[in-house]
């Protein structure tokens, strides 16, 4: 995979949450009209985000018609999305809420319309406030080398204090 994303060789580790989603479970989606995880968000993504060991997560993106941009594959964005809701998901087991700064994709082989995208996310370390996370897709059919990679750069935000002020009109 080829990146210029740089992840600092000095990260803090990052810890579990004592009360994190377990492992081999879905980790609930934080906003149910979410465009990546949310039930309720009709042409959303509904990715399930399975759990893993540490700070770790799978889920996989059926790659539908709809999620098209050039003629029978991926549209760029939609994978982005899919990868910043993946390691969003990821970064909340660690029992904090952090939101995107800076995001990484790394689209190394054009992904075809019907594919079953298996997406590995985790989280990196940490410096301060900032939780540096990735994630790796590949085709479950057929695993090989990857498809795509992402990096991600998140701040860790205090929920209630962010959110208000990002609704508050001006
Ligand atoms: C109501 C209750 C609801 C509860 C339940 C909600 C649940 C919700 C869950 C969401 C789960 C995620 C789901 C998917 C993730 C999204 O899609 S989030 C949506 C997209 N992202 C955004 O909207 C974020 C918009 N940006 C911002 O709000 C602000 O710029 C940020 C990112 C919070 C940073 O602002 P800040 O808090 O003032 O922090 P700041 O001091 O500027 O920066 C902190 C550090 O980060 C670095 N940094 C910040 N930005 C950058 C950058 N672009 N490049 C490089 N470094 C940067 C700074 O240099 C600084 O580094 P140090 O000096 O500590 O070394």
């Amino acid at each position: 995979m080829k990146t210029t994303f740089v992840v600092p060789d000095d990260l803090e580790p990052a810890r579990r949450a004592d009360d994190a989603t377990a492992v081999g479970d879905v980790i609930p989606p934080h906003n149910k009209r979410c465009f990546g995880c949310g039930p309720d968000a009709m042409q959303g993504l509904h990715l399930q985000a399975i759990a893993g060991e540490g700070l770790t997560a799978t889920a996989v993106l059926e790659v539908e018609r709809r999620f098209a941009g050039g003629p029978g594959v991926i549209h760029g964005g939609i994978l982005a999305s899919a990868f910043d809701e993946m390691m969003g998901l990821t970064n909340m087991l660690m029992g904090t809420i952090a939101v995107t700064a800076v995001l990484d994709v790394d689209y190394a082989a054009p992904i075809q319309v019907g594919t079953s995208l298996r997406m590995d996310a985790r989280v990196l370390g940490l410096r301060g406030r900032k939780v540096y996370s990735e994630v790796v897709a590949y085709d479950a059919a057929t695993p090989g080398d990857p498809l795509a990679g992402g990096h991600g750069l998140f701040v860790v935000v205090d929920p209630v204090d962010h959110f208000t002020r990002a609704n508050a009109r001006p």
